[in-house]
């Protein structure tokens, strides 16, 4: 049997790094915004919808996200018409790769899990989470989105406390020590409860 593990957090608060380390304890991982990635490049399935509603957030046959950031700045509704074309596409990309996983352990590393109802189809759900000094901090060293930009999408998601009281499992980032040791323990609580099923 495979278990199917939703890994969530808000904006910036540890989801690639902790996605990283259940990848390196043997699980197989499926990346949310890796799939996005892939539909926004050049011949990726998302391109000409997107030219065909934002003409001007597609150059040279793939979708450029700084344009579409700004796009996002200025006018609110072009995120909500975005994720109507993103988000069936996202579910397809996991749906394939979970119907091809024979894995113990698959863990899907989905910001917006709760958001779009993904929680449905997992068999229990992680939450990384630091406070949002911390995550603010981290996003904005990044140096690719302003306070006011890294504020809107925030905005957008639901809260980080919601997102943790409805999660199974609660994952602190504050050092990459303790996340990993975490990590392990939830493998292990896991791996119990395949046992004795
Ligand atoms: C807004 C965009 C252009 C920003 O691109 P950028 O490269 O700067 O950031 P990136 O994609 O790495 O996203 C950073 C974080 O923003 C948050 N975020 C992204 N999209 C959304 C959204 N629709 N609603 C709320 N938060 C979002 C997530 O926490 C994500 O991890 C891009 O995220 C996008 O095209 N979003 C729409 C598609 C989508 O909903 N993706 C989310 C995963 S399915
Ligand atoms: N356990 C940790 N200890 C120390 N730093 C961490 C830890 N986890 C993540 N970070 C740092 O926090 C920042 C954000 O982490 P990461 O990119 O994994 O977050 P994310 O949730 O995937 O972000 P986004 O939602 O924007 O895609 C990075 O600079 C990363 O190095």
């Amino acid at each position: 049997m495979t278990f199917k593990l939703g890994l969530t957090g808000s904006i910036g608060m540890g989801k690639s790094t902790t996605a990283q380390m259940f990848a390196e304890a043997g699980c197989a991982v499926w990346d949310a915004d890796a799939a996005v990635h892939r539909l926004y490049a050049k011949g990726g399935v998302a391109v000409a919808a997107i030219e065909a509603q934002f003409p001007d957030a597609v150059t040279d046959g793939a979708v450029d996200r700084t344009a579409l950031r700004a796009l996002i700045s200025e006018d609110p509704t072009v995120l909500k018409a975005l994720e109507q074309i993103v988000h069936p596409l996202v579910r397809e990309d996991r749906e394939t790769f979970a119907a091809n996983q024979d894995s113990e352990i698959v863990v899907f590393d989905i910001p917006l899990l709760f958001e779009t109802g993904a929680e449905k189809e997992m068999d229990a759900v992680a939450c990384v989470t630091v406070s949002p000094e911390l995550q603010e901090k981290r996003v904005l060293q990044r140096g690719t989105m302003t306070k006011d930009q890294f504020l809107a999408i925030r905005a957008k998601q639901m809260p980080n406390d919601e997102k943790c009281a409805r999660s199974d499992f609660v994952i602190t980032t504050e050092t990459l020590e303790d996340a990993r040791r975490q990590v392990h323990d939830v493998i292990e609580q896991i791996r119990g409860k395949l046992s004795d099923a």
